[in-house]
Parts: C-alpha cells; sequence; structure tokens
C-alpha cells in the first residue's frame, strides 16, 4: 500500500528528530503484566522505544519470555533467558539464538513494536507484514510501544490482514483500546 509507504517514512524521520531515550518500565504494573507467566517480548533497535529494561525486568521479576527471529516470511519464537551472548545481529537487529518453540505455548502478554497507533489500536509497523500474520496466531494481551505521541487521534490506512492490539504503551501513558 502506497499510503502506508510514504507515512512510514515520515513517521520514522519523525521519530528520529524527535528520539528521546526512555523506559517502558511503567507496563510492569498493568494486572496483564503482574499476572503473566509468558511474554513475547522483542529486542529494540536503532530508533525504537527501548525494551532493554524492559526485558530485563521482566525475566528478573520470573516471567518466561520469548523473542522472534525472521525466518522467510514469519516469525519464529526461541526462549531467552536475558543472556546477551544468546543474541546476534541480523539487519541490525538483535535476534536469539537456539532452538525454536515448535508448538507454541499460551502467551500472557505481547509486546508489539509499532510506529504508529490509531484512535482503535490499529498499528502501523515496520512493514514486513511480521506481526499482523503473527499475531493472529497469538493469544494473549497485545500491547504496543511507541514514543510520546505516537498515539495519533487520526485512523491508519487499515487493510484486511491488519489486527488492533489492546493498548499501546508511552514512557507516560497506557491507553487501553475498546474492541467491538
Ligand atoms: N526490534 C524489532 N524486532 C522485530 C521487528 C521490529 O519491528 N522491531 N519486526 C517487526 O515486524 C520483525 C522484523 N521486521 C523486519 C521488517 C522489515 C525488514 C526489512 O524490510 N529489512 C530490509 C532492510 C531494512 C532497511 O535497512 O531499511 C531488507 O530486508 O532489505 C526486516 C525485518 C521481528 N523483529
Ligand atoms: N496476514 C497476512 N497474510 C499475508 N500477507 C500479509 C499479511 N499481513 C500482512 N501481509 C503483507 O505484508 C506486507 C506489509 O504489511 P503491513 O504494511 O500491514 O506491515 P506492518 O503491519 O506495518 O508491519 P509489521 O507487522 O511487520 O510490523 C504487505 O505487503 C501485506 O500485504
Amino acid at each position: 500500500m502506497k499510503d502506508k509507504a510514504h507515512m512510514r517514512e515520515r513517521y520514522r524521520r519523525e521519530r528520529r528528530e524527535a528520539f528521546i531515550p526512555a523506559v517502558y518500565t511503567n507496563v510492569l504494573s498493568t494486572p496483564e503484566v503482574m499476572q503473566a507467566t509468558i511474554v513475547a517480548s522483542y529486542v529494540s533497535y536503532g530508533h525504537e522505544p527501548s525494551t532493554v529494561e524492559l526485558n530485563r525486568a521482566l525475566i528478573k521479576s520470573g516471567k518466561t519470555l520469548i523473542l522472534p527471529r525472521v525466518n522467510k516470511d514469519h516469525i519464529d519464537w526461541i526462549f531467552w533467558d536475558g543472556d546477551e551472548s544468546k543474541l546476534i545481529e541480523k539487519k541490525n537487529i538483535l535476534e536469539p539464538v537456539g532452538e525454536v518453540i515448535s508448538v507454541l505455548p499460551a502467551i500472557d502478554v505481547v509486546i508489539v513494536p509499532a510506529l504508529r497507533i490509531d484512535r482503535d489500536g490499529y498499528r502501523l509497523g515496520q512493514g514486513g507484514g511480521y506481526y499482523d500474520r503473527a499475531l493472529p496466531t497469538m493469544s494473549g494481551w497485545k500491547i504496543a510501544l511507541v514514543h510520546s505521541g505516537e498515539v495519533t487521534s487520526e485512523v491508519l490506512p487499515r487493510e484486511s490482514h491488519d489486527i488492533a492490539v489492546d493498548a499501546a504503551a508511552t514512557p507516560d501513558l497506557i491507553v487501553r483500546f475498546n474492541k467491538n
């Protein structure tokens, strides 16, 4: 979709220009995360909202973390214990090494990357379509991480495969979306 590509370009530039490093440990105090056993996260890179502190805290609080690894057109999920030597860089993104989880367990919370989230919880991602394909196969509460100001009151262009998240986090705000 051409609109999406243009928007992505603009939003990436805005993200670069307005970048302020911040932490998302506020996500830890949501009831969904407090009660969670298994959490799917990712390792942030570049100007993305940082998951580094959040991932560390999730593991420290005894939760099981799984991370994505791109395999052709889809994401494989791999357990990660917080050991940085078990991450390797591929196209700028740190991905876990190790065995692919062949049958996904019930996942309680999915932390999702996004460039923008609209008022209904629809997201614009990096454009690979990886999360659009992965999310329908994953149970759990879905929360996207964005920078302050990246939750927009506009409606983003939507395609039939787009999946809305349940909530969005900025460093100082958690927004919940009504699903209907
Ligand atoms: N930190 C993080 N991990 C993540 C994602 C993400 O958005 N953030 N993903 C969210 O989906 C998946 C990977 N998404 C990707 C999306 C696009 C390309 C891609 O198009 N790469 C280009 C080069 C990109 C560039 O340098 O401009 C290529 O393959 O040629 C790669 C991975 C899984 N892991
Ligand atoms: N469920 C799906 N089945 C098949 N193709 C899909 C699916 N979801 C997305 N795609 C394709 O993937 C490409 C990127 O989709 P889209 O622009 O929605 O990505 P995105 O949501 O921004 O990225 P991501 O999910 O990786 O963060 C598009 O060409 C789209 O048609």
